[in-house]
């Protein structure tokens, strides 16, 4: 599994926005959107392109690059996963939609499956989950399981923050997974709760805390 850590002055701006104390739901949930839309800009670097010829504005015969290959789904892990969805979908807007659901049991942390509705040609696409955190690992894992099962093949995820402890649980059950992150913290605290994190993402996605 490759781990890119997105350094960039506005994803570093607005994660550090995102850090503070008593952030509006509003703000929260826009910026969430903002840093989504520029890990996917980073995410589809490596997508790639074919030569096409067309008529330009003149009538002459050019050349122009259009992504080829696999298309693909992204994949909300409910709820806070759409949070990032339309800054997703901005740069993306052709994309399928797969919408999964789970949420971590707060006592025991484990992942605990609700909802899924994966598109019918998932075998054929590349699969962008979009979460903000990635913390113990065990919602990210409990996702590609299930998309490997539908019969997905290529897989990446985008989260807003990530702790060291769940990149290495992922690194150890999915090796073949690209995440991207706009942060990789400090550690996990004994609530399973990413230091320093952002807080309940959900919660402050949702205006729910
Ligand atoms: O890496 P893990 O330890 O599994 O934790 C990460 C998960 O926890 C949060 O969701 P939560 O369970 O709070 O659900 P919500 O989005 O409905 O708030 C977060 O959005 C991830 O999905
Ligand atoms: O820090 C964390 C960990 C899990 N889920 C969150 O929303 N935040
Ligand atoms: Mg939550």
């Amino acid at each position: 599994m490759a781990v890119h850590e997105i350094h960039h002055p506005l994803i570093h701006h607005k994660i550090g926005l995102m850090r503070e104390r008593g952030i509006s739901s509003k703000d929260f949930r826009e910026l969430a959107g903002e840093v989504g839309n520029l890990l996917t800009y980073e995410a589809t670097r490596e997508l790639q392109t074919e030569d096409v010829e067309t008529t330009a504005w003149n009538g002459q015969k050019i050349f122009i690059k259009k992504i080829k290959g696999k298309k693909i789904t992204v994949v909300p892990i409910l709820r806070a996963g759409l949070g990032m969805l339309d800054g997703v979908l901005r740069l993306i807007p052709n994309a399928k939609i797969s919408v999964v659901g789970l949420y971590r049991d707060e006592e025991t942390l484990q992942p605990v499956a609700y909802f899924d509705k994966v598109v019918k040609d998932a075998s054929k696409r590349t699969a962008l989950i979009v979460d903000p955190m990635l913390a113990t690992g065990g919602t990210l894992i409990a996702t590609i399981d299930l998309l490997k099962q539908k019969g997905c093949k290529q897989i990446m995820g985008l989260f807003l923050v990530a702790a060291p402890e769940g990149l290495q649980a992922v690194q150890d059950a999915h090796p073949d997974v690209e995440i991207y992150t706009a942060a990789i913290d400090e550690k996990l605290n004994e609530s399973g709760y990413i230091l320093p994190g952002l807080g309940d993402a959900g919660d402050k996605i949702f205006g729910t805390r």
